[in-house]
């Protein structure tokens, strides 16, 4: 009796992906993309042949080059995920490298920076480049932190620019559906002032928090004393030094302009405290215990 042949599985969307920085980015991008049969190769590339071995041999990329330009030879999907301070020479590396046809795109937490470093370093805007950040992350960096659910039900911001190939455009949002997440569109600048608000400002804070707290000479003892509050609190305080660094020097003016506007309120907070006023400090503390008990419940958060 003649069996019916099995359907063969459909043809992998990015024929081979490569991945510039296979850290917690790159390598969760990597996993999902992989979970869903979505690329036929991976390859990773990188400057640290242990961590791309390693990537290797937890099953994130197919294989791995230490020249960028080998590794993005025939790729037809080019993610740039190391930190936004190395985009510049990472680009540079890859100047004349780029088949016209590729999709470029990269996953830096600052946008207006990083599309100067790429038409500085490739010496010009191609149009396949597409900008873009998920908003997701955890403060454990590496390929070993890397999951395929990151993505799962976030957001990804796609800043588009004029140069932009709609096609590229449509490539980049599809390979961040298929990894799980919800992809909307943002104008450059505004990316930067809206994650400077929400992201930066709140990661230096934990950081200051921290960096100050541990001055002090009591340290031994204050931090005995330390429980969930200062736990919740400084989480991110433990992400990785050199993204952070990176993403302060790239995002300058924004994250300035919130430390203004923090300020002014912490100032304002210490003038009411002192005069004991406790109408005013319930009504600030109501202020943001709704604000924040309403982000909460949102679905996404
Ligand atoms: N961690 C987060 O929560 C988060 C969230 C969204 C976006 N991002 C952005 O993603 C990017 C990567 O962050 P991550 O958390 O995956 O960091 P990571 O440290 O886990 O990974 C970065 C990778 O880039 C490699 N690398 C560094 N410099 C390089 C260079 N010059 N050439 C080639 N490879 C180089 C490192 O070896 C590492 O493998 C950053 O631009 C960051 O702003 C991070
Ligand atoms: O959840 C975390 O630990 C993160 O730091 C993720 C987080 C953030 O939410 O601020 C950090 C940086 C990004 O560019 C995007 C997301």
């Amino acid at each position: 009796m003649s069996q019916t042949p099995a359907p063969s599985p459909a043809p992998a969307a990015i024929n081979r992906l490569a991945i510039i920085g296979v850290g917690l980015i790159g390598g969760s991008l990597a996993l999902s993309l992989r979970q869903a049969g979505y690329c036929r190769e991976i390859v990773g590339a990188g400057r640290d042949r242990a961590s791309l071995q390693q990537a290797q041999s937890l099953g994130v990329i197919d294989r791995f080059e230490l020249d960028i330009c080998a590794a993005v030879h025939g790729a037809d999907m080019i993610v740039l995920a190391t930190p936004v301070g190395a985009i510049e020479s990472v680009c540079r590396a890859l100047r004349g490298c780029l088949a016209e046809s590729a999709v470029l795109t990269d996953v830096g937490s600052v946008k207006a920076s990083v599309v100067d470093a790429v038409r500085i370093g490739l010496g010009h805007l191609p149009a396949g480049f597409v900008p873009a950040h998920p908003i997701a992350g955890r403060e454990r960096s590496g390929v070993e932190a890397a999951t395929a659910d990151l993505y799962e039900g976030r957001r990804v911001i796609l800043t588009p620019l004029p140069e932009s190939d709609p096609q590229a455009c449509q490539a980049v949002r599809r390979m961040w559906e298929v990894a799980g997440a919800r992809v909307e569109d943002m104008p450059v600048d505004h990316h930067d002032e809206v994650l400077a608000a929400t992201s930066h400002l709140p990661h230096l804070l934990a950081y200051t928090l921290v960096s100050s707290l541990s001055r002090l000479g009591e340290q031994e003892e204050i931090f005995r004393y330390a429980a969930g509050g200062f736990r919740d609190f400084t989480r991110i305080a433990s992400s990785d030094p050199v993204m952070w660094r990176d993403i302060c020097l790239h995002n300058k003016e924004a994250i300035l302009g919130m430390f203004k506007h923090f300020a002014r309120d912490l100032e304002l907070l210490g003038e009411v405290i002192d005069a004991g006023d406790g109408d005013r400090l319930l009504s600030i503390f109501q202020r943001a215990k709704q604000t924040r008990d309403r982000f909460c419940e949102r679905p996404d958060s």
